[in-house]
């Protein structure tokens, strides 16, 4: 079971890499080290596991964060709508592709946090607002979804981290809560 003690910290090599596509069919490794990322992100939401295994809250992880250099990324986006508990998002991609996107960006009025990072680093990470992509499922399956707001930011940060980027090499350094006008802030 995956637990904070995997996941590598900034300053890891493995978080500046590209990362390698997964070849089809997957190996049961890459199926079993899917189906941990995505038990983590339940965990680490699960007030009582996440107190009794130390875990820090997070809805997106990518395998270079538990130095595994492959493109995988696991997502588990909670619905905040308590009629309908079921996640809006749970699920893990396989060499996900951003195909389109918006002209509009965004970003989360409250900024960024990941689990690599353990400092609170200030300012918007501007992305963008809309993405279309493709991903293969376990089964080798392509998808296509196309994803808005909370989704597509989280998904934005964790495809980053298969290209060896951080959330905060997108924060301007002058002025970290600079906002081009037409910016979509997601609260
Ligand atoms: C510096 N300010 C901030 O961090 C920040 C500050 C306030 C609000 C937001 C919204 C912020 N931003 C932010 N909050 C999150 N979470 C909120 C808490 N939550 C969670 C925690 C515990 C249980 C269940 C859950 Cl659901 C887990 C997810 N996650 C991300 N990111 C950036 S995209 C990938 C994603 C990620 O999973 N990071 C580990 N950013
Ligand atoms: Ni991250």
């Amino acid at each position: 079971m995956i637990t904070m003690e995997d996941i590598i910290r900034e300053g890891h090599p493995t978080l500046r890499k590209v990362a390698e596509e997964v070849q089809f069919p997957l190996s049961q490794a890459d199926i079993d080290l899917g189906h941990e990322m995505l038990e983590f992100l339940q965990n680490s939401q699960d007030p009582v596991k996440a107190e009794e295994l130390h875990l820090r809250g997070g809805v997106g992880l990518a395998a270079p964060q538990l130095d595994i250099s492959k493109r995988i990324i696991a997502l588990h986006v909670p619905s905040n709508d308590p009629e309908n508990p079921e996640p809006t998002l749970s699920t893990v991609m396989y060499n996900p592709k951003i195909l389109s996107h918006s002209v509009q960006d965004a970003c989360l009025g409250e900024g960024e946090g990941c689990l690599s990072v353990d400092r609170e680093v200030p300012g918007y990470v501007v992305r963008h607002a809309r993405i279309t992509l493709t991903y293969y499922d376990e089964n080798g399956k392509k998808q296509k979804k196309r994803l808005k707001n909370y989704e597509a930011i989280v998904v934005q940060h964790e495809i980053d981290h298969l290209n060896g980027v951080m959330f905060y090499d997108h924060i301007n350094e002058g002025n970290p809560f600079a906002l081009k006008e037409g910016v979509l802030v997601i609260e």
